[in-house]
């Protein structure tokens, strides 16, 4: 199937990764193809391995099993989890680009109030490659966008703004509710377009989900580790909260900003809300304790890179969250371990030898 005529010229095909966790199906790849077929797609099959996954034709991309990411991290693949999308955390780890955009199998291509088709990928981009103002809020909302500015009162010395590291996107139609808000309103859905992209301020928190999310790789990518979730675990569907959680306080302490708003998906699954309790019920308790030791946390300043505010979580975490479940324990030494494995496949920039990587075979 060839692109649209009126495909544009994708704005860096080279330097993104797609990363896509999948216990499903691909075929959503169809309704994206006009944006996505350029890019280099990172499919992590969950699940069991010797399924048969189809990729669409067309695409060029990598395609890892759980025997694969077992082959490739050996001992450390015990920090990826499985059986939920928390796995996607493989893709950032072996990508090479220096920024990712990951999406769910059940999201699809969403409509502005004109009609026109949104090109997700490129509204991130667009939001990364420009600053973001963590320090002081602009009230007319992303003033580098056209047509926007800083507003009245807003110092100078600021307007100059900071380096985006997270782009997080929004959703019609199925909205991300937990469990118990879908058990109360299961046929809400988000209808309300918002033209609009914020930074979320520096010292305040926010839910990410992963499910249209995109970041820059090199300056944020080792501390968005989604935890141990899913099989074997006490907990689930609190992958991208945690990496959301950790990005932020690391973000605030780097410098770094974290935008969200535009632009919009449209996500169609509603998960069952009775399974969804089951295994993200000990979240909602966990994170009233979870949240103010969030943001309570200091990091030293010899933290200067990603790497080392991670490190320095991992203390924290085992520290003062064992007393909420043995849990943290596990998932402190989880993102030691996490840290090890990204420092194996990723360069040093002192040129350190690379852990090499083989994908499956395509299928
Ligand atoms: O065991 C699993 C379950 C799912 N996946 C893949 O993860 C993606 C999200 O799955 P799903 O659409 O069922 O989750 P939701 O109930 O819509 O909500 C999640 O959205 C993503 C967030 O990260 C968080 O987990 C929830 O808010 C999808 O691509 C599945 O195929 C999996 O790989 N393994
Ligand atoms: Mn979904």
């Amino acid at each position: 199937m060839s692109l649209p005529a009126t495909v544009v010229t994708p704005p860096l095909v080279d330097q993104v990764d797609i990363v896509i966790p999948t216990i499903r199906s691909l075929d959503f790849l169809e309704q994206w193809r006009p944006f996505f077929q350029p890019y280099h797609l990172i499919i992590i099959q969950d699940g069991d391995p010797s399924i048969k996954i189809r990729v669409p034709e067309g695409y060029n991309y990598e395609l890892y099993n759980r025997n694969d990411i077992e082959r490739i991290l050996g001992s450390k693949s015990c920090c990826v989890s499985f059986k939920d999308g928390a796995c996607r955390s493989f893709g950032f780890l072996v990508s090479k680009k220096k920024y990712i955009f990951t999406i769910d199998d059940d999201c699809f291509v969403a409509k502005d109030p004109s009609g026109q088709e949104i090109n997700a990928l490129a509204q991130h981009i667009r939001n990364l490659v420009t600053p973001s103002t963590p320090f002081f809020f602009n009230t007319l909302y992303d003033p580098y966008r056209e047509g926007a500015d800083f507003v009245r009162g807003y110092p100078f010395s600021l307007r100059e703004g900071v380096t985006t590291a997270i782009s997080h996107g929004l959703w019609l139609n199925v909205p991300d509710y937990d469990a118990p808000t879908q058990l109360v309103k299961p046929r809400e859905r988000n209808i309300r377009y918002v033209d609009a992209v914020m930074t979320i301020p520096k010292g305040t928190l926010f839910p990410m989900c992963a499910m249209n999310l995109a970041f820059d790789r090199e300056l944020i990518g080792p501390a968005m580790y989604f935890g141990l979730m899913g099989d074997g675990q006490p907990i689930g569907r609190y992958d991208d909260m945690w990496a959301g959680w950790c990005a932020k306080v690391t973000c605030d302490h780097l410098g770094l900003g974290v935008k969200t708003g535009l632009p919009y998906l449209s996500h169609s699954k509603a998960s069952n809300p009775f399974v969804n309790l089951r295994k993200e019920y000990k979240g909602l308790f966990w994170q009233e304790d979870l949240i103010p030791f969030f943001l309570n946390v200091t990091l030293p300043k010899e933290c200067t890179t990603a790497q080392k505010c991670y490190i320095e979580l991992s203390k924290l975490v085992k520290e003062k969250l064992v007393a909420i479940d043995p849990y943290f324990e596990k998932l402190s030494d989880a993102m030691v371990t996490w840290i090890d494995a990204w420092n194996e496949l990723n360069p040093s920039t002192d040129g350190t030898p690379t852990g090499k990587v083989q994908p499956s075979k395509p299928k």
